[in-house]
Protein backbone atom coordinates (compact mmCIF):
# COMPACT_ATOMS: atom_id res chain seq x y z
CA UNK A 1 0.00 0.00 0.00
CA UNK A 2 1.31 3.44 -1.18
CA UNK A 3 0.61 5.08 2.20
CA UNK A 4 2.81 7.56 3.44
CA UNK A 5 1.30 8.39 7.00
CA UNK A 6 -0.77 6.23 9.09
CA UNK A 7 -2.88 6.50 11.68
CA UNK A 8 -4.21 3.64 13.73
CA UNK A 9 -7.00 3.88 16.30
CA UNK A 10 -5.80 7.04 18.15
CA UNK A 11 -6.85 7.82 21.45
CA UNK A 12 -6.04 10.83 23.70
CA UNK A 13 -6.75 11.72 27.16
CA UNK A 14 -6.11 14.78 28.85
CA UNK A 15 -6.73 13.93 32.46
CA UNK A 16 -10.20 13.12 32.51
CA UNK A 17 -10.99 14.49 29.55
CA UNK A 18 -10.88 12.06 26.00
CA UNK A 19 -10.11 14.15 23.54
CA UNK A 20 -9.51 11.79 20.76
CA UNK A 21 -11.93 8.56 20.02
CA UNK A 22 -10.04 5.74 17.84
CA UNK A 23 -8.98 8.03 14.98
CA UNK A 24 -8.28 6.14 12.28
CA UNK A 25 -7.27 7.42 8.79
CA UNK A 26 -4.41 6.99 5.85
CA UNK A 27 -2.59 9.49 3.73
CA UNK A 28 -1.24 8.26 0.45
CA UNK A 29 1.55 9.55 -1.57
CA UNK A 30 0.84 12.70 -3.50
CA UNK A 31 -2.46 13.07 -1.66
CA UNK A 32 -3.71 16.71 -0.34
CA UNK A 33 -5.78 15.67 2.57
CA UNK A 34 -7.68 18.32 4.61
CA UNK A 35 -8.50 17.94 8.37
CA UNK A 36 -11.76 19.84 9.55
CA UNK A 37 -13.22 20.99 12.14
CA UNK A 38 -14.89 22.87 14.99
CA UNK A 39 -12.39 24.71 17.44
CA UNK A 40 -11.21 21.82 20.02
CA UNK A 41 -12.13 19.18 17.66
CA UNK A 42 -8.62 17.57 18.09
CA UNK A 43 -6.90 18.92 14.60
CA UNK A 44 -3.67 20.24 16.43
CA UNK A 45 -3.94 17.08 19.07
CA UNK A 46 -3.69 14.70 15.79
CA UNK A 47 -0.63 16.61 13.83
CA UNK A 48 1.45 16.65 17.02
CA UNK A 49 0.68 13.19 18.35
CA UNK A 50 1.67 12.29 14.29
CA UNK A 51 4.90 14.38 14.92
CA UNK A 52 5.67 12.45 18.55
CA UNK A 53 4.99 15.77 20.17
CA UNK A 54 2.26 14.44 22.25
CA UNK A 55 1.85 11.24 23.87
CA UNK A 56 -1.19 9.44 23.09
CA UNK A 57 -2.72 5.72 22.38
CA UNK A 58 -2.77 4.06 18.94
CA UNK A 59 -0.19 3.55 16.33
CA UNK A 60 1.32 6.25 13.80
CA UNK A 61 3.20 5.10 11.31
CA UNK A 62 5.13 7.39 8.52
CA UNK A 63 6.83 5.35 5.69
CA UNK A 64 5.88 2.13 7.55
CA UNK A 65 8.50 3.27 10.06
CA UNK A 66 6.29 3.35 13.51
CA UNK A 67 6.52 7.28 15.33
CA UNK A 68 6.49 6.87 19.33
CA UNK A 69 6.31 10.17 21.81
CA UNK A 70 9.83 12.02 21.65
CA UNK A 71 11.54 9.58 19.23
CA UNK A 72 12.01 11.04 15.90
CA UNK A 73 11.53 7.63 13.44
CA UNK A 74 10.03 8.57 10.08
CA UNK A 75 9.62 11.96 11.44
CA UNK A 76 12.78 13.10 9.68
CA UNK A 77 10.70 12.79 6.71
CA UNK A 78 8.06 15.33 7.74
CA UNK A 79 8.21 19.09 7.37
CA UNK A 80 5.26 20.56 9.72
CA UNK A 81 4.23 23.68 10.56
CA UNK A 82 2.02 24.11 13.82
CA UNK A 83 0.31 26.68 15.60
CA UNK A 84 3.35 29.36 15.81
CA UNK A 85 6.71 29.00 13.78
CA UNK A 86 9.85 28.94 15.91
CA UNK A 87 11.82 31.58 14.78
CA UNK A 88 14.92 33.31 15.76
CA UNK A 89 14.54 37.13 16.04
CA UNK A 90 17.93 37.36 15.42
CA UNK A 91 18.50 36.06 12.43
CA UNK A 92 17.19 36.61 8.93
CA UNK A 93 14.77 34.46 7.07
CA UNK A 94 17.31 33.65 4.98
CA UNK A 95 19.43 32.06 7.56
CA UNK A 96 16.92 29.97 8.87
CA UNK A 97 15.85 28.54 5.68
CA UNK A 98 20.06 27.94 5.35
CA UNK A 99 20.74 26.38 9.02
CA UNK A 100 17.68 23.71 7.99
CA UNK A 101 18.53 22.92 4.71
CA UNK A 102 20.59 19.81 4.23
CA UNK A 103 23.17 20.25 1.77
CA UNK A 104 21.07 18.65 -1.41
CA UNK A 105 18.46 21.31 -0.51
CA UNK A 106 20.28 24.44 -0.38
CA UNK A 107 20.51 25.01 -4.28
CA UNK A 108 16.59 24.79 -3.95
CA UNK A 109 16.26 27.83 -1.42
CA UNK A 110 16.19 30.35 -3.88
CA UNK A 111 13.57 28.81 -5.73
CA UNK A 112 11.77 28.66 -2.32
CA UNK A 113 11.99 32.43 -1.79
CA UNK A 114 10.74 33.19 -5.29
CA UNK A 115 8.06 30.83 -5.40
CA UNK A 116 6.50 32.12 -1.76
CA UNK A 117 7.54 35.56 -2.74
CA UNK A 118 9.84 35.66 0.27
CA UNK A 119 12.79 37.57 -1.59
CA UNK A 120 11.95 41.54 -0.60
CA UNK A 121 12.43 41.12 3.18
CA UNK A 122 14.42 37.46 3.51
CA UNK A 123 17.42 39.04 4.38
CA UNK A 124 16.08 41.11 7.11
CA UNK A 125 15.93 40.19 10.61
CA UNK A 126 13.14 38.13 11.65
CA UNK A 127 11.96 39.79 14.22
CA UNK A 128 10.71 43.04 12.31
CA UNK A 129 8.61 40.66 10.39
CA UNK A 130 5.18 41.02 10.13
CA UNK A 131 2.64 37.99 11.39
CA UNK A 132 2.42 36.87 7.31
CA UNK A 133 5.71 37.09 6.56
CA UNK A 134 6.30 34.86 9.67
CA UNK A 135 4.05 32.54 8.55
CA UNK A 136 5.59 32.24 5.18
CA UNK A 137 8.85 31.77 6.70
CA UNK A 138 7.42 28.87 9.03
CA UNK A 139 5.81 27.39 5.94
CA UNK A 140 9.12 27.54 3.70
CA UNK A 141 11.25 25.74 6.22
CA UNK A 142 8.41 23.22 6.33
CA UNK A 143 9.22 22.54 2.76
CA UNK A 144 12.71 23.18 2.20
CA UNK A 145 13.77 19.93 3.15
CA UNK A 146 11.37 18.35 0.33
CA UNK A 147 9.96 15.72 2.67
CA UNK A 148 7.83 12.91 1.79
CA UNK A 149 5.12 14.32 4.38
CA UNK A 150 4.18 18.31 5.41
CA UNK A 151 1.71 18.81 7.86
CA UNK A 152 0.58 22.13 8.23
CA UNK A 153 -2.04 23.44 10.94
CA UNK A 154 -3.95 26.51 9.84
CA UNK A 155 -1.58 27.41 7.19
CA UNK A 156 -3.10 30.41 5.51
CA UNK A 157 -3.41 32.32 8.92
CA UNK A 158 -1.86 35.45 8.19
CA UNK A 159 -1.63 35.43 4.49
CA UNK A 160 -3.00 38.07 2.31
CA UNK A 161 -5.12 36.83 -0.74
CA UNK A 162 -1.43 37.16 -3.27
CA UNK A 163 0.40 35.19 -0.48
CA UNK A 164 -2.78 32.70 -0.17
CA UNK A 165 -2.76 32.24 -4.30
CA UNK A 166 1.11 31.60 -4.07
CA UNK A 167 1.09 28.89 -1.08
CA UNK A 168 -1.70 26.93 -3.07
CA UNK A 169 -0.32 26.94 -6.39
CA UNK A 170 3.06 25.76 -4.47
CA UNK A 171 1.34 23.21 -2.45
CA UNK A 172 -0.47 21.92 -5.46
CA UNK A 173 2.61 21.62 -7.36
CA UNK A 174 4.63 19.87 -4.08
CA UNK A 175 1.20 17.46 -4.31
CA UNK A 176 2.00 16.93 -8.01
CA UNK A 177 5.75 15.70 -7.53
CA UNK A 178 4.87 13.39 -4.83
CA UNK A 179 4.76 15.21 -1.47
CA UNK A 180 1.92 14.69 0.43
CA UNK A 181 0.17 17.08 2.75
CA UNK A 182 -2.09 17.23 5.87
CA UNK A 183 -3.44 20.89 5.82
CA UNK A 184 -6.00 21.69 8.71
CA UNK A 185 -7.90 24.70 7.58
CA UNK A 186 -10.79 27.01 9.05
CA UNK A 187 -11.22 28.39 5.30
CA UNK A 188 -13.02 25.92 3.79
CA UNK A 189 -13.40 27.32 0.75
CA UNK A 190 -9.44 27.62 0.80
CA UNK A 191 -9.60 23.71 1.36
CA UNK A 192 -12.25 23.25 -0.92
CA UNK A 193 -9.77 24.35 -4.09
CA UNK A 194 -6.94 22.33 -2.36
CA UNK A 195 -7.63 19.02 -0.95
CA UNK A 196 -8.32 15.86 -2.61
CA UNK A 197 -9.23 14.03 0.60
CA UNK A 198 -11.26 15.42 4.01
CA UNK A 199 -11.24 13.94 6.78
CA UNK A 200 -14.52 15.72 9.32
CA UNK A 201 -13.46 15.63 12.70
CA UNK A 202 -16.40 16.07 15.23
CA UNK A 203 -15.48 16.08 18.71
CA UNK A 204 -12.14 14.18 18.10
CA UNK A 205 -14.21 11.49 16.12
CA UNK A 206 -14.30 10.91 12.25
CA UNK A 207 -17.33 12.03 11.28
CA UNK A 208 -16.67 11.43 7.55
CA UNK A 209 -13.70 10.47 5.22
CA UNK A 210 -13.59 11.00 1.92
CA UNK A 211 -12.19 12.13 -1.32
CA UNK A 212 -13.32 15.99 -1.65
CA UNK A 213 -15.21 14.88 -4.98
CA UNK A 214 -17.66 12.26 -3.58
CA UNK A 215 -18.16 14.84 -0.21
CA UNK A 216 -19.44 17.24 -2.30
CA UNK A 217 -21.85 15.44 -4.78
CA UNK A 218 -23.58 13.28 -2.30
CA UNK A 219 -24.65 16.64 -0.14
CA UNK A 220 -27.93 18.34 -0.90
CA UNK A 221 -28.30 20.48 -4.28
CA UNK A 222 -30.03 23.34 -4.71
CA UNK A 223 -31.52 24.00 -8.09
CA UNK A 224 -33.08 27.23 -9.29
CA UNK A 225 -35.82 27.37 -12.16
CA UNK A 226 -36.30 30.54 -13.71
CA UNK A 227 -40.16 30.08 -15.18
CA UNK A 228 -42.70 31.35 -17.22
CA UNK A 229 -44.76 31.46 -14.11
CA UNK A 230 -42.83 31.46 -10.88
CA UNK A 231 -45.36 31.73 -8.94
CA UNK A 232 -47.27 28.54 -10.34
CA UNK A 233 -44.14 26.60 -10.30
CA UNK A 234 -43.74 27.25 -6.75
CA UNK A 235 -47.10 25.95 -5.66
CA UNK A 236 -46.84 22.94 -8.59
CA UNK A 237 -42.67 21.90 -6.32
CA UNK A 238 -44.63 22.43 -3.29
CA UNK A 239 -47.46 20.18 -3.91
CA UNK A 240 -45.08 17.61 -5.51
CA UNK A 241 -42.99 17.19 -1.82
CA UNK A 242 -40.28 19.46 -2.93
CA UNK A 243 -38.66 21.50 0.10
CA UNK A 244 -38.18 25.44 -1.47
CA UNK A 245 -35.98 27.88 -0.39
CA UNK A 246 -37.70 30.84 0.77
CA UNK A 247 -37.40 34.17 -1.13
CA UNK A 248 -38.61 35.25 -4.57
CA UNK A 249 -36.33 32.77 -6.51
CA UNK A 250 -38.23 29.33 -7.42
CA UNK A 251 -35.76 27.30 -5.51
CA UNK A 252 -34.77 24.02 -4.58
CA UNK A 253 -33.13 21.78 -2.21
CA UNK A 254 -32.88 17.84 -4.19
CA UNK A 255 -32.07 15.33 -1.50
CA UNK A 256 -29.13 12.88 -1.94
CA UNK A 257 -29.24 10.95 -5.13
CA UNK A 258 -32.44 13.13 -6.46
CA UNK A 259 -32.18 14.19 -9.61
CA UNK A 260 -33.67 17.29 -11.06
CA UNK A 261 -35.72 15.08 -13.79
CA UNK A 262 -39.17 14.76 -11.38
CA UNK A 263 -39.26 18.19 -10.99
CA UNK A 264 -39.18 19.06 -14.34
CA UNK A 265 -41.59 16.79 -15.48
CA UNK A 266 -43.63 18.02 -12.98
CA UNK A 267 -43.62 21.54 -14.15
CA UNK A 268 -44.17 21.23 -17.69
CA UNK A 269 -46.57 18.62 -17.01
CA UNK A 270 -48.57 21.78 -15.89
CA UNK A 271 -47.85 23.61 -18.94
CA UNK A 272 -45.24 25.73 -16.72
CA UNK A 273 -42.57 26.98 -19.12
CA UNK A 274 -38.47 26.24 -18.24
CA UNK A 275 -36.96 29.32 -19.17
CA UNK A 276 -33.38 28.31 -17.59
CA UNK A 277 -32.20 26.14 -14.83
CA UNK A 278 -29.27 26.92 -12.88
CA UNK A 279 -27.90 24.37 -10.19
CA UNK A 280 -25.71 25.87 -7.54
CA UNK A 281 -22.26 24.58 -6.34
CA UNK A 282 -22.49 22.53 -3.60
CA UNK A 283 -20.14 24.43 -0.77
CA UNK A 284 -17.58 22.90 1.41
CA UNK A 285 -18.80 24.96 4.51
CA UNK A 286 -22.31 23.59 4.09
CA UNK A 287 -21.13 20.17 3.69
CA UNK A 288 -19.88 20.42 6.87
CA UNK A 289 -22.00 22.41 9.06
CA UNK A 290 -24.77 19.49 8.52
CA UNK A 291 -22.28 16.55 9.07
CA UNK A 292 -21.23 17.97 12.50
CA UNK A 293 -24.47 19.31 13.43
CA UNK A 294 -26.14 15.88 12.54
N1 LIG B 1 -2.30 20.71 26.74
C1 LIG B 1 -3.59 20.51 26.89
N2 LIG B 1 -4.11 20.28 28.10
C2 LIG B 1 -5.44 20.02 28.25
N3 LIG B 1 -6.33 19.99 27.26
C3 LIG B 1 -5.88 20.22 26.02
C4 LIG B 1 -4.48 20.50 25.76
N4 LIG B 1 -4.32 20.66 24.43
C5 LIG B 1 -5.55 20.52 23.87
N5 LIG B 1 -6.47 20.26 24.81
C6 LIG B 1 -7.91 20.01 24.58
O1 LIG B 1 -8.02 19.04 23.56
C7 LIG B 1 -9.14 19.33 22.72
C8 LIG B 1 -8.66 19.36 21.28
O2 LIG B 1 -7.79 20.49 21.11
P1 LIG B 1 -7.04 20.78 19.74
O3 LIG B 1 -6.14 21.94 19.98
O4 LIG B 1 -6.46 19.52 19.24
O5 LIG B 1 -8.28 21.20 18.81
P2 LIG B 1 -8.27 21.87 17.37
O6 LIG B 1 -9.26 21.08 16.57
O7 LIG B 1 -6.89 21.97 16.86
O8 LIG B 1 -8.87 23.30 17.69
P3 LIG B 1 -8.60 24.73 16.99
O9 LIG B 1 -9.36 24.71 15.71
O10 LIG B 1 -9.23 25.68 17.97
O11 LIG B 1 -7.13 24.92 16.82
C9 LIG B 1 -9.75 20.63 23.23
O12 LIG B 1 -10.84 20.30 24.03
C10 LIG B 1 -8.63 21.23 24.05
O13 LIG B 1 -9.17 22.00 25.11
Amino acid sequence: MNSVLSVQNLIKNFKSNQVLHNVTFNCKKGRIVGLIGANGAGKTTIMKSILGLVKSRGAIKINGETVHFNHAGGVDSVGALIEYPGIYPYLTGKEHLNMLATNENKQAISKLISDLKMAGYIDKRAKNYSLGMRQKLGIAMALVNHPDLVILDEPMNGLDPQATYDLRQLILSRAQAGTTFLISSHILSELQKLANDVIVLDKGRIVRSTTMGELLSKSLKRVIFKTSDDGRAKSILQASGYHLELGSQVKITLKEGEGIEEAVKQLTRRNVLIEDIVQENNDLEKVVLNLIKG
